[in-house]
Parts: structure tokens; sequence; C-alpha cells
């Protein structure tokens, strides 16, 4: 079996060529440079002063002179521009990271994984990892290798002068390895365990700060409760890198104890041998800057491992993301998806979340024909919402199948799935963009078809909200973020919004399915009952699931299915439901009785007269005209 942590060397040293030879190249060199250059200078200056020592002439001292200024020069001058030539590596491998790790996320047709907690700590981890493993393991490779030459030359350098002591340095410095690499272990362990809380600071940290949440915050009187929630979380993480400092603290304080002595021991017997005539001075200089040098050099090895080491155990989060395999299976040669001229079919499909969710859909069999359409209702939670996700194969069923005329959609790609669908979902997102690239959004392929952009706007009532914004179509819609120019972005009410979401789905000009999951619930009477009829014109021929809360709007569908249960419970027209007289028909006019009869207990479950009497009565004394002013 493949040694994981050379794969993951391999990757990374690939990833450093690939992101800029000329720099890993260049940082190679320099290393290697680095690293003979404090051992060409001992070796200088013993022979100088040998030479001084034995009265050398001016011939045979300025060769030495000269090299021991260069390497001396290079010493100082090294660090500076492999600093430079790090950098430089290290830019171009964030920038190559980034676009591995989120081509790697965008892999995923599904949306399981989005839901997963330990996958957002894992990429979590390797997007913080992603941000230095790499060049720490390069950079660390380099820095060990520089220090192994310093290490060899030291150590050849020492053992002529006392071979014992090259042996006691080594020994010595075994444990530290052994202790540093368990540490670095420990401190990935902790960086695992940590990083929910991280996430969760970040997420109280954004609650606080979030324009969308600074309306509830102050309302209940948040902040404080929010702040204190993520100081835990704080105070949780701290703790927990504490007790790994403690234990590095101890281990290093040892270690450093144990060099120290074994330093000190072979001071004491060169100057004692050089007392005694047994070796020369320049060999006593030598010595120190040997047995000094080699300690150096293995620190620089023991260290740089470790958090080699440790890099590597952090890039194993970004691997695990980059070689993920996509959370739902794609067939190598998907069978092409015609444009739909039979109809959309669910056999039989079950779904739940995941096996320690209970079912959702429970046996679902359902023909969406093709030109028509097929309303969706049901009580909150009934799995609408859920179904829709499954047409788009967000997910896969658990059971059963849902065929696209004839083929199924596992052997279909997502991708051509998805370009022919368009789509307003319940919870549908707002860009902090312009307004004209919220739009756009909706099909890039035709993204500098500004005409169509209009023309979606004009289709979903908006057009005028946005050629009056300040900079028109241009006009940044966020709270957080402006031209550099200018003042904060603009804001748009909630119903605008979703104007907008219908505007971008309207991009979309040529798919053959219409999904629309609570298209107007934001929108007032006026503008539901325009957008309605807009739609009505949209959809045309087309096909189109439609999920509404307000029964009204879906009275004209071709087909009504009323789910409860994760089951179909009724299905048929608007007419043979209300004939058949069961749920469809009771919430049908259940909502029909409260426009009508004016009574604030029409649209209650109870019926009339039920609730609390005392704030019936406050409210029929204190805002009688408000009350007739909404209805
Ligand atoms: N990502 C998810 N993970 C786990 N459970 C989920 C997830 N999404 C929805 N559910 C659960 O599935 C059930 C059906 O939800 P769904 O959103 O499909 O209902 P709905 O009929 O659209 O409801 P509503 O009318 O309130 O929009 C709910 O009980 C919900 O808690």
């Amino acid at each position: 079996m493949a040694n994981p942590t050379l794969g993951r060397v391999r990757v990374a040293v690939a990833l450093a060529w690939a992101a800029h030879p000329v720099a890993a190249a260049g940082a190679a060199v320099l290393g290697v440079l680095a690293g003979v250059a404090p051992v060409a200078t001992a070796w200088l200056t013993k022979l100088v002063l040998d030479a001084l020592v034995q009265g050398a002439g001016f011939a045979a001292l300025a060769p030495l002179a000269g090299g021991l200024a260069l390497a001396g020069l290079a010493v100082i001058v090294l660090p500076h521009v492999s600093d430079y030539v790090e950098a430089q590596l290290r830019r171009s491998l964030r920038l190559l990271i980034y676009d591995r790790l989120f081509r790697a996320v965008n892999r995923h047709p599904g949306l399981s994984r989005f839901e997963n907690p330990n996958f957002h700590d894992t990429l979590r981890l390797a997007y913080d990892s992603s941000h230095n493993a790499p060049d720490r393991l390069v950079i660390g490779a380099l820095a060990i290798g520089q220090a192994l030459i310093t290490l060899a030359g030291f150590a050849v350098t020492l053992f002529a002068v006392n071979p014992l002591m090259v042996a006691v340095i080594l020994v010595a410095a075994l444990p530290s390895l052994r202790i540093q690499l368990m540490l670095s272990r420990k401190r990935a362990e902790v960086m695992w365990d940590i990083t929910p809380a991280m996430r969760r600071q970040v997420f109280f940290g954004d609650l606080l700060t979030r324009p969308e949440a600074a309306k509830e915050v102050r309302l209940f009187g948040l902040g404080d409760y929010l702040r204190t929630r993520m100081l835990d979380e704080v105070r949780g993480i701290n703790q927990a890198e504490r007790d790994v400092d403690r234990r590095t603290l101890r281990s290093q304080g040892v270690m450093a104890l144990l060099g120290s002595v074994v330093a000190a021991g072979g001071l004491l017997w060169a100057i004692l041998s050089a007392a005694s005539g047994g070796i020369s001075v320049g060999d006593v200089t030598v010595f120190v800057a040997a047995v000094a040098g080699v300690q150096a050099a293995l620190t620089m090895i023991v260290s740089q491992w470790a958090d080699a080491h440790n890099a590597l155990l952090m890039f194993g989060h970004y691997t695990a993301v980059v070689e993920a395999a996509p959370d739902l299976p794609v067939p190598d040669e998907p069978l092409a998806l015609p444009a739909l001229r039979d109809g959309i079919e669910l056999r039989d499909v079950w779904f739940r979340y995941s096996e320690e969710h209970p079912w959702i859909l429970r046996g679902v069999d359902l023909f969406i024909p093709s030109d028509r359409t097929v309303a969706l209702v049901g009580m909150n939670g009934a799995g609408k919402s859920t179904l829709v996700k499954l047409l788009c194969r967000m997910y896969d069923p658990v059971r059963g199948q849902i065929t696209w005329d004839g083929v199924d959609l596992r052997d279909a790609s997502p991708d051509d799935l998805r370009g022919r669908i368009g789509a307003v979902f319940q919870d549908y997102m707002d860009y902090d963009l312009t307004a004209a690239e919220n739009i756009m959004l909706g099909d890039l392929t035709v993204a500098g078809d500004l005409g169509r952009v209009y023309d979606s706007a004009r289709q979903a009532g908006v057009h005028d909200t946005l050629t009056a914004l300040p900079r028109g179509y241009d006009t940044m819609l966020s709270r957080i973020f402006g031209d550099r120019d200018e003042q904060a972005g603009v804001a748009l009410s909630g119903g605008q919004w979703q104007r907008l979401a219908l505007a971008r789905a309207f991009m979309r000009q040529r798919q053959d399915l219409l999904i629309l999951d609570e298209p107007s619930s934001g929108l007032d009477a006026q503008a539901e009952h325009e957008v309605h009829t807009s739609l009505r014109s949209y959809r045309g021929d087309r096909t189109s699931v439609l999920i509404s809360h307000r029964l009204g709007t879906v009275r004209d569908a071709d087909l009504i299915v009323v789910l409860s249960d994760g089951r179909i419970a009724e299905r048929g027209t608007h007419d043979e439901l209300m004939a058949a007289g069961g749920e469809y028909a009771r919430l049908f006019t259940l909502q029909a009785s409260g426009y009508e009869s004016g009574s604030p207990d029409g649209p209650g479950d109870d019926g009339p007269g039920s609730g609390d009497d005392g704030l019936e009565d406050r409210l029929r004394t204190t805002t009688p005209s408000t009350r007739s002013a909404g209805r």
C-alpha cells in the first residue's frame, strides 16, 4: 500500500513546482548555499587563525581573508534573498491551492456534503492549512536540507577534533526528535478538536456584525449573550492551545538543558586539551563553532522536521478535500438528456436526509407531464421543497427512481439536467453584487446581453425599481460593500429581492422545467397578482412545478398534488379536489373564508371563538382602524 505521508510530500512538492518552478528551484539553490555558507565561514576562520599563528605572509592570507569576507557576505545576504524568493513561492502556491481547493468543492453536484459538519471542519482546516502547509513543507524541507549540509560540514570538522563529541551530540538529539514528532501529532489532533469551536466563534462573531442579524440582535438584546457565547468558544480554544504549549515548554526545556550540558562538557574538554597542548588555539575556535553549529543544525532539523510533519498532517485535510469523490455518483458516460417531450416520472421514491433522519418521502409516485403545470401543496414540513430538490438532483432518492423521458436522472450529467431547469427556491439568494449581476447570474452563457437582463427584470416587475436606483443597474445591492468612490450600496426590500430572484430565473429562456417554490411569498397583494399573471404567460406551455401555500395562486394548475407525511394524499384539478372534499378542500375553504369574512377567527385552525378572549377584546378596543385597514 502506498505510504500516505510520502504521497502527501509528493503532492506538496509537485504543487510547489507547478505553482512557480523558478521560485521553487531558486529556493532550493539558495537553501544549499545558505547551508554551505556557515560551514565555509568556520573553516576559513580556522585556516586564517592557524596561518596567523604560524606567521604566514600576505600572499597566503589574502585569498583566505577574501574567501572569509565572501562567506560572511553570503551569510548576511542570503537570508534576505531567500525570504523574497520564498514569499514569491508562497504567493504562487496560495493562488494554485485555492484554485484546486474550490474546483474540488465545485465538483460536488449535490448538497449533502455542504450539510455535513465534518465536511465543514475538514474544509476549514484544508482552507487554513492550504494557506501555509505546502510552503511550510517545502520550505521546511529546504531548511532541513540546508541544516543537513551545515550539520555534515560541522560534524566532519568536529570529528577531526573529537570523534566522541559527534556521537554524544547526535545521541542527545534523538529523544528531542521523538518528542517533537509526538508534539506535532498532538498539535494536529488539537487543531481538529478545536475546529468546530473555531467555526462557532466565527459564527457568533458574524452574527454580531451581519446587517441581516443586527435587527433581531438589537430587538431581542442578544448582543451580550452572543458576545459571551463567542468568548466561551475562544476560552475553550485557548485552553486547548495552552495545554499543548505547556507540554511543548516542558519537553523543550528538558531538551535545551541536555544540550547545554553536552556543550559545556565539550567546551571544558577543549580548553583543557588546548592548555595541555593537545590541540591548537584554532582547533578550540573551530571546535566551539562546530559544537554550536551541530547543535543549532540539529535543533533546526528537529524543529523543521516536526513542523513539516505537522504541516503534512494538516495538509491531509487539503488532500482529503481535493481527492474526495463527488457526493453523488456521476456516470463516466452520461446519457444525453433530450428536450422534455413526454414528462418526468417519480416511481416509488423514498428519501431521507441520512440514516439518522426520518423518512421525508415515503413511496411517492408522480407523473409531471411535459407542457403542464403541477402544483405541490401541503402543510409545513410535508416534503414539498425536498421533492423539488430531488427533481434538480441535489440528492438521489434512497429508493425508487426519477426519470426524464425515461432516462434515470442518475444516468445523466447533473450539469445537463440543471441546464434544462429554471428555478426560484424558497430560500433564494441575495448576492452582494450589482443589480445587473444579480440577474445575469441566472444564465452566464449570455452574461453580456443587457437586453436580456432588462427583459427579465421587466417580466419580474422590478425594472422600474432598478432603473430608479442611484446608478441604475450598476448599483451595488449590498449593505456591506460599496464602490470605492461612493457611499455604501443600496438595500432592497424583501419583495424587491424576491422579484430579482424571479428575474434571475427568467434569464433562462429555453429551459424545459420551471420550478417555483413559493415565488411570491414576500410580495404585496398587487405585486403578487402581477407576478402570477406574468408567471402564467411566462410558463405558457412550459412544464412547471409550483409550490405555494396561497392556494388561490395554484387553482389553475393542470394537476394539484397534496403531500402529507411524505405521501401523496390527494391529486386532481382544483374542481376535482374541491368536489372530493378532502384536505385540499378544507385548506382552500379555510383560506377563502379568512379573506371573505373579514373575521379574525376565520383562518384559525380551531374555528370561531377560539383563543384568548381577553386578547381579542383588547385588540378590538385598541386597534380597530388598523385591523380594518389590514383587510
Ligand atoms: N437538509 C436537511 N437535512 C435534514 N432534514 C431536512 C433538511 N431539509 C429539510 N429537512 C426536513 O425535511 C422535512 C421536509 O422539509 P421540506 O422543506 O421539504 O418541507 P416543505 O413541505 O417544503 O415545508 P414548508 O411548507 O415549510 O416549506 C422537514 O421535516 C425538515 O425538517
